[in-house]
């Protein structure tokens, strides 16, 4: 090997601008003895290919200042760097470091521990109020509903489900004396209150109604009948005989292909009165992780009159649950059908309890009784009868009631083939059939014969008719021919009641102009205000978050641990993150640069924020679009809903880029403050968040976090390192990098790791290798602030736009 004065007698030339630049050592460099570089040796040119810095080539060489110590300029002296500053190479000033940071003397980095102390004080903080949550409040709401409850007001009957209004027991229905108790008094009174005026129901007339979603396909066809204000209705009939669809038409959330609907007697927009109908869909839409009265207190804190103060909705909620028969469960979570905590029963009367909190004027039902035991079906039938005793118009799709439930329903409408087969009260139904030559046997069930009947296996109960004549097709034209007839009848003699007395009212009384107004008004005030709604979903996404605390502390384990991870990765580089090549005129003393290992932290922390948040991301909705249909479907604010829910994330979300950010920044201790650091991650945090909100919008429940994970991969790759910025730069292709968020984001990491050694690197250099730019982080931060919001924009028009007739 050549010797180091071989070099400096041979081949040292001298630096033509004699100076020593910042960042630089050269001691023994001056105007006699310019700074000079020499040919490196082997063993030099082999340290600095590894990135590695060598010794100086010869006397008068300068040398880049080494990690741990600063050279103020002129560069004459190497000066230990003091305790509580950092000195990365080729510093100029010892840097304070940030509070409560470990810097030892000679560090070339700083270990921000501040972030740390505050995370895990955070840490300690959640755990005790989850243990306290655990202990206290987990006691009163995960509790079993008791078996024996003290009989209070209510007369209470030996009954499996205890503290049950007797109307929602299995006694004989017409036995109750539904507005002697205190409690439907009560609610009597908060449903007069809430209309403004004495009539509380609305009633429905239709005329020929038909639903034909495509030429050819009748699904519905010539309904006509009149449904009187506080009437009960059960619509009856064989599986697809138009059941479902004629309470959909009826409603207005499908619409109807022929026929006409009046509300109270005129020709009205289903739609102006969805604020006055609760409709209760087959499956029991309640929120597992509340509680009963907390289900039922958000629908009526929602839908109830704004000039209701709080007080007052809940005196209402209370009421009503003990109506209910929920009083003794009002404080137990509702649970899930997997995991339940309430009995079926129970939880059908709480779905049935969103729709009367709001106090509505009409109330429709698809299978309330579906999947209940016969004791449960009874009650809730018994509840659907006393709540049409209120003055509400009650229309039911039943099957196969109890004979004494089946007894108790004022009025039956039977379908089959989307046909009417019999439309009046249930009392004259046998006479009706009975005059087409059906006999109902005494020791069964009408309901059961009636839907023998209707559904063409009446032919047990006839002596004498053809199968023919007992086919449904038959009984459609027979009850035309009634129904026509009919008609006329009453036209000509309103006062007869002799013979066969069904479809008596062909028209609903139509309502007064004052109950007119008084409607108007009453929907006019139903419903909290705009702001007052954000607040009570975001109040209730919280409370969820609260119950739900494990999966909670899961994602932030996640988060700490992937910031974890990625930090380890970074951890050798001792927090030097770039090295590019020396400014003129020390260019030749170069080593080998490294421009990719800032933006490959940058994409590593961007794909394991990805990982970590996409999937969380997409359960904020995902888990939820049956509530919000149900909710959007019964006039809530779409809107309120989603910011109340968005708003309800951001703490969740900051404490997991918390986690992430402190465990990150510790051990790969960038060249950036823990502000940046955070900064930048939380916004990326929020795109992934917004982006995640998209996906579950258009995706189904269980596809939603895979296609999220995938599409977060995606966004981050798409961050301008592999490939790199500069190459997709030369296929003009960069607009389709710029619109990830992963590009901004790693932008961000060059930057701030690259910006600050401007005085010692040619940075253009770097820029022009990597495509990024090292001048406009700010500019990064707010490009990825509007990509996080112009996501969830695009997520809150697809959740009200994808599915809007689940919404109507
Ligand atoms: N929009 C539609 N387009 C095409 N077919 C429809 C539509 N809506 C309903 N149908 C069809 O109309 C028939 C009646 O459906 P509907 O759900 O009203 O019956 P149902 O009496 O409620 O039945 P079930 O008791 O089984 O729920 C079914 O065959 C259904 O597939």
């Amino acid at each position: 090997m050549r010797s180091v004065s071989a070099f400096e007698e041979n081949y040292c030339a001298p630096n033509n601008t004699n100076v020593c630049l910042p960042g630089f050592y050269c001691p023994n460099s001056n105007a006699t003895n310019p700074a000079q570089y020499c040919p490196p040796t082997e063993e030099c040119l082999l340290i600095r290919s590894s990135k590695g810095t060598c010794g100086p080539q010869g006397t008068f060489e300068p040398k880049v200042c080494s990690p741990g110590f600063y050279c103020p300029s002129p560069g004459k002296t190497i000066i230990e760097c003091p305790k509580g500053f950092y000195c990365p190479q080729g510093s100029v000033q010892p840097i304070r470091c940030a509070p409560v940071s470990l810097c030892p003397t000679r560090s070339r980095r700083q270990v921000v521990m501040l972030p740390v102390y505050v995370t895990v004080a955070l840490d300690i903080m959640l755990i005790f109020i989850a243990v306290w949550f655990y202990f206290f409040s987990k006691r009163k709401i995960h509790k079993k509903p008791q078996k024996k409850v003290k009989k209070e007001t209510l007369r209470m009957p030996d009954h499996e489900e205890n503290n049950l209004h007797p109307f929602l027991t299995n006694e004989p229905i017409e036995a109750y004396e539904l507005t002697e108790t205190p409690e439907i008094q009560r609610l009597m009174q908060s449903f007069r209150e809430c209309i403004g005026a004495d009539n509380v129901g609305l009633s429905f007339t239709f005329e020929g109604l038909s639903f034909e979603p495509v030429p050819g396909k009748q699904i519905l066809s010539g309904i006509s009948g009149a449904m009187q204000s506080g009437s009960f209705w059960a619509v009856m009939g064989g599986s697809g005989a138009g059941k479902s669809t004629f309470l959909n038409v009826l409603m207005g959330k499908t619409k109807h292909t022929g026929g006409s609907v009046l509300v109270n007697g005129h020709h009205e927009k289903m739609k102006k009165y969805k604020k006055l109908i609760g409709y209760v869909p087959q499956d029991d839409i309640v929120l597992p992780e509340l509680t009963v009265r907390e289900n039922i207190l958000h629908s009526a804190r929602i839908r109830l009159p704004r000039n209701w103060t709080d007080a007052r909705k809940q005196e209402h909620v209370d009421t009503l649950i003990a109506c209910l028969g929920l009083s003794h469960v009002a404080d137990s979570l509702v649970g899930d059908p997997r995991k339940p905590v309430i009995s079926g029963g129970q939880r059908k009367r709480v779905s049935i309890g969103l729709e009367l909190a709001a106090a509505p004027m009409a109330l429709f039902l698809d299978e309330p009784t579906s999947g209940l035991d016969a004791t449960s079906a009874a009650s809730v039938m018994g509840l659907l009868r006393s709540i049409s005793s209120l003055g509400v118009t009650t229309i039911a799709i039943i099957h196969q009631p109890r004979q004494e439930v089946f007894e108790s329903i004022d009025n039956l409408l039977l379908l089959g083939n989307g046909r009417e087969l019999y439309a009046g009260p249930t009392k004259d139904v046998s006479g009706y059939f009975n005059k087409l030559s059906f006999t109902f046997p005494r020791n069964r069930n009408p309901a059961d014969v009636v839907m023998d009947i209707m559904t063409g296996n009446g032919q047990q109960y006839t002596k004498d008719l053809s199968w023919r004549e007992n086919s449904v097709p038959s009984l459609i034209d027979k009850w035309q021919t009634t129904a026509a007839k009919q008609e006329v009848d009453s036209e000509k003699d309103m006062g007869d009641k002799s013979g066969f007395q069904a479809r008596t009212e062909v028209h609903a009384v139509p309502s007064s102009a004052t109950q007119q107004e008084a409607i108007r008004r009453s929907i006019k005030k139903r419903g909290a205000s705009y702001p007052l709604q954000v607040w009570f979903c975001f109040q209730r996404a919280m409370l969820q978050q609260l119950r739900n605390i494990n999966s909670f502390f899961f994602e932030v384990g996640v988060g700490a641990l992937a910031g974890a991870v990625i930090g380890m990765s970074a951890f050798s580089a001792h927090g030097q993150l770039f090295r590019g090549i020396y400014q003129f005129p020390f260019t030749a003393l170069s080593s080998a640069v490294d421009y990719q290992s800032a933006i490959q932290i940058g994409l590593l922390g961007g794909l394991a924020i990805g990982l970590a948040a996409s999937a969380a991301g997409v359960k904020v909705f995902g888990d939820e679009k049956l509530t919000y249909w149900r909710e959007a479907a019964a006039g809530h604010n779409r809107y309120a809903y989603y910011i109340g829910k968005v708003l309800s994330t951001l703490v969740r979300m900051t404490l997991s880029c918390l986690h992430f950010s402190v465990c990150l920044g510790v051990l790969a201790t960038p060249m950036m403050s823990f502000g940046s650091i955070f900064a930048a991650n939380l916004l990326y945090f929020y795109c992934i968040y917004g982006f995640s909100s998209c996906i579950s919008m258009v995706t189904k429940r269980e596809d939603g976090p895979l296609l999220a994970v995938m599409g977060s991969l995606i966004i981050g790759i798409l961050g301008g390192v592999a490939p790199p910025l500069s190459k997709v730069k030369l296929w003009h292709m960069e607009w389709l990098w710029r619109m990830s968020p992963g590009t901004w984001f790693t932008e961000i990491w060059f930057t701030k790791n690259v910006a600050p050694l401007k005085y010692l690197y040619i940075l253009d250099l770097a820029s022009a290798a990597t495509g990024f730019k090292f001048h406009q982080s700010t500019l990064d931060m707010c490009i990825l602030f509007l990509i996080g919001t112009i996501y969830r924009l695009i997520a809150c028009a697809l959740l009200v736009l994808v599915k809007r007739h689940k919404q109507r």
